[in-house]
């Protein structure tokens, strides 16, 4: 009709079209999947507008999906009466990728076609994936509501074409030109099967042409799904496939859920709920403000994607829909902030989200530990922003521990706890490795005294929430007095530890007027039995770690209190340190015994090479080299 104009499409699509094709050919038949899904959405919007304006479905209001395939020609068309798009969107929607996080997630492909088509796979593919079977793509579309119709086309290569076009009926016509080798896609037994296969849960019907007996499609259309919303139907009739298929249609993944569940409420609230647990993570985990939650529906009226509000921001993982009566169908998403109902149904849903969680920890340990590995440290953030479920998500985190090799609950601690012990003890580390060679739990190791090891980086915030659990006060190993005493307690220590206070008094002293700059005091520890030192904070100061966690985050300006430095009286270095008089090689020992309690903590010295020449002068101090310059 007018003019055909070209176009360059955006980088990000270039790109995203390229690594589709180069790592999806395996995989072909989900294109069908994808564009059965688009068209599928379109029809959602469209009843969603139409609830406010019904001459928009007035002249066609049967909502349905054809496919039709035409050997001679070798296309393959889906056709929807949905919304359609306008001429500026499908500018918007077929030129561009607009949604967030696109470009992070091509940075992190790696160009290995099968990591990657995992990784596609979790950012959905969706309508690009026309080009895995087609060298060329037209689509023909008319916005419900205008009479202005558009025709796009492009081959994949980086440009495509737009041109007005003659109006045609309401909704969207996508024409896939086969390329050579995908010719089994014109047979129509086989997109069959694909239909039945990935969109039988469709709420929509999807058409093909009635075959006559020589197999040839004829005039008449019929319903090749079940055409009736998954969520809506009885337990009993859905096989585990179509939970399957469901959930990878609505969390966009290749991979199959962990567990799902199906329920339906009535009564004080009215509504159906099926949530699912992924196996992996999606590529944006770590975005707390990625688009996530459930898919929202009224009365089976699509009314929004990732509907937030219904699930708190730790459990942004978990997938699938809610179908409330009880909301009114032109609920906004202010609205949803706002809404008792909504507060109800998102503590209905956290708790079934837990169960599920609880039920997968208990029927299989081996998968469980992997899910934790993947979504443990998001869970957790739940211990400090929902002081409502917090015993309950304690009580399902996996933690390191000293007395087992892989993880524990808290639970089990509290079962191998000796009489006497009241606490649960722990310790935060940078990773395993430091905290298990960490001189704070020497002396518990040595006792025997159980203590939980902490390397994720949200333990830090955790254990600042979860003070207790079950009763049983959770206490930092580095933090305050070690208080051994009150779990193994021996007369006999007490008094040789009361000995070791009167002997060392004057060396302690001394020791902590050499390092006042960087120490609040000195004192003899119960919780060191090989290494001369370790460093501890006051009872309610900030812990060393999570001052270690700000400084990497460039929170620079913390007022940093002064650790204390606490000695270990069995080592020979205080002996030696009572020997030395006050001068440069007292000094130098006992800044050594600081640097060496800041090294084991893992973390950095402010002059590593001053520590070097220090430990050089006193290595060699009886070779004669007293300035230390040629052995550094
Ligand atoms: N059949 C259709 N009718 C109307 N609009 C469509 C149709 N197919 C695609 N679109 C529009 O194009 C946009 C881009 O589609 P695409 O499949 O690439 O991504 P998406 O559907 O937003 O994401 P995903 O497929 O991952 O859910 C859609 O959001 C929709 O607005």
């Amino acid at each position: 009709m007018s003019d055909t104009q070209s176009f360059e499409f955006q980088t990000e699509v270039k790109q995203l079209l390229h690594l589709m094709i180069h790592s999806l050919y395996s995989n072909p038949e989900i294109f069908l999947r994808e564009l059965v899904s688009n068209a599928s959405d379109a029809a959602d919007k469209l009843r969603y507008e139409a609830l406010k304006d019904d001459s928009l479905l007035a002249d066609d209001p049967e909502l349905r999906i054809e496919i039709e395939t035409d050997k001679t020609q070798r296309t393959v068309t889906i056709r929807d009466n949905g919304i359609g798009m306008s001429r500026d969107e499908v500018v918007e929607n077929l030129g561009t990728i607009a949604r967030s996080g696109t470009r992070n997630f091509l940075e992190q492909l790696s160009g290995d076609e099968q990591k990657d088509s995992g990784l596609i796979g979790q950012f959905g593919v969706g309508f690009y994936s026309a080009f895995i079977v087609a060298d060329r793509v037209t689509v023909n579309t008319r916005r419900a509501g205008s009479e202005a119709a558009v025709r796009w086309t492009s081959d994949g290569e980086g440009r495509y074409t737009l041109a007005d076009i003659e109006t045609r009926p309401r909704g969207t016509e996508i024409i896939l030109h086969l390329r050579e080798d995908q010719d089994e896609f014109l047979e129509p037994m086989r997109l069959r099967h694909i239909v039945k296969r990935y969109s039988d849960h469709i709420a929509l019907p999807v058409r093909m042409r009635k075959a006559d007996d020589e197999g040839q499609p004829t005039e008449e259309w019929e319903t090749i799904n079940a055409a009736s919303a998954l969520w809506t139907r009885a337990k009993s009739d859905i096989s585990d496939e179509e939970y399957i298929e469901f959930y990878k249609s609505v969390a966009h993944d290749f991979e199959d859920p962990l567990r799902w569940a199906h329920n339906r409420v009535e009564g004080n609230q009215d509504y159906t709920s099926l949530v699912y647990l992924p196996k992996r993570a999606p590529f944006d985990l770590w975005d707390r403000e990625s688009n996530h939650g459930l898919k929202l529906y009224v009365k089976r009226v699509f009314i929004m994607d990732d509907a937030k509000q219904l699930l708190p921001t730790w459990l942004r993982f978990v997938r699938g829909v809610v179908d409330s009566n009880d909301l009114p169908l032109n609920v906004s998403r202010e609205l949803l902030q706002s809404s008792r109902v909504v507060d109800k149904l998102r503590s209905a849903i956290t708790k079934r989200a837990l169960d599920m969680i609880q039920g997968l920890a208990k029927d299989d340990a081996e998968q469980f530990a992997s899910f934790w590995e993947t979504f443990g440290p998001v869970i957790k953030e739940g211990i400090v922003e929902d002081a409502g479920q917090r015993e309950r998500i304690a009580g399902l985190a996996r933690w390191h521990t000293t007395h087992e090799e892989g993880t524990t609950t808290l639970d089990a601690y509290i079962e191998r706890m000796p009489e006497g012990q009241d606490k649960i003890y722990y310790l935060t580390a940078e990773n395993l490795a430091t905290a298990k060679s960490s001189p704070h739990i020497e002396g518990f190791a040595k006792k025997n005294v159980e203590v939980l090891l902490l390397t994720d980086r949200v333990d830090e915030w955790v254990v600042g929430h979860l003070t207790e659990y079950k009763d049983k006060q959770l206490v930092s190993v580095a933090r305050g007095e070690a208080d051994l005493q009150s779990v193994v307690t021996d007369p006999k220590e007490e008094a040789e530890q009361a000995r070791l206070e009167t002997l060392y008094k004057d060396t302690l002293e001394r020791l902590g007027t050499s390092l006042e700059a960087d120490v609040e005091s000195v004192r003899l520890s119960q919780r060191l039995t090989e290494s001369p030192a370790c460093l501890v904070v006051g009872e309610h100061a900030m812990s060393r770690h999570l001052e270690q966690l700000l400084k990497q985050a460039g929170e620079s300006g913390m007022p940093g209190s002064k650790p204390i430095l606490e000695v270990n009286p069995t080592h020979p270095i205080l002996e030696t340190l009572k020997q030395l008089d006050q001068g440069e090689q007292f000094d130098d020992l006992s800044r050594m015994l600081y640097e060496q309690a800041v090294l084991a903590e893992g973390s950095q010295l402010t002059d590593p090479a001053a520590f070097v020449k220090r430990l050089n002068r006193w290595v060699f101090r009886d070779a004669g080299n007293t300035d230390g310059a040629d052995a550094a």
